[in-house]
């Protein structure tokens, strides 16, 4: 990290400047409840704060630090320093392990409304891109058949969710999965009040697309010249030339466009991926028409570290509004990573029911990050989705039960045993 005289307004407004230094850090991974607990003076409470944060046994380093409790804030201004710092005041009902629920929403506070500085930038509202039929399934060997998706896609509806992926009008022989693209967009298609965009890789697609009943559909080019040849068998630049054709298809008949960009942070052939490069196809993208702009962790191998560069050189071009993430769990950094996005501004976030997906082209791709996820880390920031988790849930579980396996949301299995057990008391 740079020192804090370096730092640039979005570092500071990401609290990094708050961030313990190299030594802390390395405490941290050891912190336990009773190293926490003794190092309680007033020299090393901040960082014993952070690192309470961190411990298994959250109550106990709560209660350490009763006497810097305030009502309402978890943030507050060193009348000394005028520095801002942590204080453990009545923070989610979640924490508090005496809630047999664990519920993630605050009762007793919001901390959406907390004008600190780490929440400084947080949306009021996120609009979720549930990918799940679409970037959830194309990688499945099980044959989903038809009826089944759209009974997972009716479920997801019944949640509240707005935006749904459906399916793809691609090449049936690169993904046999989604084969039954125009079956499921017949089926579907006259739901009120959702939206289901769906993949066109080329006007071929995007014509199969529309005469199925999409109202909505999306170009997909890379950022990596390898991964554009392995996913779409072309160059970016030949695949820009396809997508403008799409765009202008699309704006004849008033059609909004999404537009993805995979390998936002890393290749699977390549590795590392320049943010400028992620820059340089948004713009394209953006310049052509497309409404939304998608950033894709399509191996999900960003971090924190990564993901905020990349999204600095992609807003430096286009506007914040305009841009989504969409984050792949391989390495389990999806959640924080956006939280980080959310924090710089980004109120669009995709994900998929369960954990599912995976990308044929991204050989040990894992899942997308959990909606159920999702929904429940904005619950508990108290910023709203009008998802209900429930219901969601339940719509995790008829496709998990479906292919015969275990939820890969942490959420979805956690509230689901609480539930179990509450059940047999
Ligand atoms: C782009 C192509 C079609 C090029 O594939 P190609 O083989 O180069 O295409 P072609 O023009 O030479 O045509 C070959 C055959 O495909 C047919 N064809 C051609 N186009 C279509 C179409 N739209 N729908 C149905 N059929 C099509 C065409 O008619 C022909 O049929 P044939 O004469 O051999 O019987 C192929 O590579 C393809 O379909 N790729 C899609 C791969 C895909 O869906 N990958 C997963 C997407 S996930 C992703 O990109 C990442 C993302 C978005 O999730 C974000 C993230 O996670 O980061």
């Amino acid at each position: 990290l740079p020192s804090t005289s370096k730092m640039s307004n979005i570092e500071k407004c990401l609290g990094f400047d708050n961030i313990p230094r190299l030594s802390v850090m390395g405490r941290i991974q050891h912190c336990t409840s009773s190293a926490c607990r003794h190092r309680v003076d007033e020299m090393e409470t901040s960082n014993c704060l952070t690192e309470g944060r961190m411990c298994s046994s959250l109550n106990s380093c709560i209660e350490e630090y009763d006497w810097r409790r305030q009502p309402r804030d978890i943030f507050s201004r060193d009348p000394h320093t005028d520095k801002s710092q942590f204080i453990f005041t009545s923070v989610c009902d979640s924490q508090h392990l005496q809630d047999p629920q664990y519920k993630s929403s605050c009762n007793d506070m919001e901390i959406g409304g907390v004008a600190g500085k780490f929440f400084g930038f947080m949306p009021k509202f996120v609009k979720i891109v549930e990918v799940g039929p679409r970037d959830g399934l194309q990688n499945e060997k099980l044959t989903i058949p038809a009826a089944i998706k759209v009974q997972l896609i009716q479920k997801l509806v019944s949640s509240g969710l707005s935006v749904i992926e459906a399916t793809s009008f691609v090449s049936p022989k690169w993904v046999p999965q989604l084969a039954d693209a125009k079956d499921v967009m017949q089926a579907i298609h006259a739901v009120h009040g959702v939206k289901f965009p769906v993949l066109t890789p080329n006007l071929k697609g995007f014509e199969a697309a529309i005469a199925a009943g999409a109202k909505e559909v999306v170009i997909f080019a890379s950022a990596s010249e390898s991964f554009s040849k392995l996913n779409i068998n072309c160059t970016i630049e030949e695949s820009l030339t396809r997508y403008h054709e799409v765009v202008v298809a699309a704006k004849g008949l008033a059609i909004p466009v999404r537009g993805y960009v995979s390998c936002a942070v890393g290749c699977p052939v390549e590795g590392t991926v320049p943010p400028e490069r992620v820059a340089y196809v948004a713009k394209k993208l953006y310049d052509m028409g497309c409404s939304e702009i998608s950033l894709g962790d399509t191996i999900g191998v960003g971090t924190p570290g990564t993901v905020i560069p990349m999204l600095r050189a992609v807003m430096s071009l286009i506007p914040v509004d305009k841009l989504a993430v969409h984050f792949h769990d391989t390495y389990g950094q999806a959640l924080s990573n956006i939280l980080v996005a959310l924090q710089m501004g980004i109120s669009v976030v995709d994900s998929s029911v369960a954990g599912l997906g995976g990308c044929p082209y991204a050989k040990g791709a894992s899942g997308n990050v959990a909606t159920e996820d999702v929904v429940y880390m904005l619950n508990g920031l108290g910023i709203k989705t009008n998802v209900d988790l429930g219901k969601l849930m339940a719509a995790g579980d008829f496709i998990c039960k479906h292919l015969g396996r275990w939820s890969g949301s942490k959420s979805a299995t956690a509230l689901s045993r609480v539930t179990a057990d509450a059940s047999k008391i």
